[in-house]
């Protein structure tokens, strides 16, 4: 581990390092956006160089991919790649169905196509991102600029019907420009407290015209793994249980169980 990283980078860290031991030379591999994904690209890459591994790598922002690209990872578009075998990225929330809330740096929308064009999607968080219940993170939508006021009406008139605890919705800003997503889109933050219903939540704002995509992936990640300030992980494994039921401890595992 780099000497004199803060707590929470030691945790980005630790999970980032353990999330790479997941890759096999060969593999087609997509890199998430976000702080913990950059330690991720950071790790991955010190390992293609170690052990001369051979991979294509999609990343799912522009800033991802300038990373990649300066520590010599072979960037590839999705396209070229066509399908992945893993992808690693982070998230802003998860919930002990490993639904996650995601989009808080603004690349929902390549992140989940990534994320669902992969056989197995590996998430890396600190341990502050485990919730009960989704919703306390604002939940990012990206919708077109054209109109997008009107998109925010039907939003709120949405959501004012929908199990959630509050209603507020703000345009993400960039300075005093609205924050442009990396398709040249708007984000719209939906600060909702908590989502009691994210599949019916996710299913009717991706029915809006102007909504692009929203920030739940939902049936989306496999594993999550949780880095810690004194360098552990655990690892929660959506493979040894069952969708629908609570965790039981056997579902939560220190580092080296898996
Ligand atoms: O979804 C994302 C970007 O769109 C990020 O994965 C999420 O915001 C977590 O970021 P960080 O690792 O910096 O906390």
């Amino acid at each position: 581990m780099p000497a004199d990283l803060s707590p929470i980078d030691r945790a980005k860290y630790a999970a980032s390092r353990r999330a790479v031991d997941f890759v096999e030379d060969g593999m087609r591999v997509g890199l998430g956006t976000g702080s913990t994904a950059a330690w991720m690209v950071r790790c991955l890459a010190e390992r293609v160089k170690a052990e001369g591994l051979t991979l294509q790598c999609v990343p799912t922002s522009t800033r991802t991919a300038e990373l990649g690209r300066e520590l010599g990872l072979n960037i590839v578009t999705l396209e070229e790649a066509g399908w992945l075998d893993l992808t690693i990225d982070g998230a802003d929330e998860f919930d002990p169905e490993l639904s996650l809330v995601k989009g808080g740096g603004g690349a929902l929308l390549q992140e989940k196509i990534v994320a669902t064009a992969s056989d197995r999607m590996i998430v890396i968080t600190d341990a502050a991102k485990e919730v009960k219940t989704l919703g306390a993170f604002p939940l990012p939508v990206e919708v077109i600029p054209f109109g997008w006021q009107a998109t925010r009406t039907l939003i709120a008139e949405l959501i004012g019907g929908s199990d959630v605890d509050g209603h507020e919705i703000t345009l993400r800003m960039n300075g005093d420009q609205p924050f442009r997503t990396d398709e040249n889109n708007y984000i719209l933050d939906l600060h909702l407290g908590r989502i009691g219903n994210p599949r019916e939540l996710s299913l009717l704002l991706n029915q809006i015209a102007g909504v692009v995509e929203n920030g739940l992936f939902l049936d989306i990640c496999d594993t999550v793994i949780v880095g810690y300030g004194d360098g552990r992980v655990e690892l929660h494994d959506m493979a040894t249980r069952t969708p629908g039921t609570e965790p039981v401890p056997g579902n939560v595992f220190t580092d080296g169980d898996l």
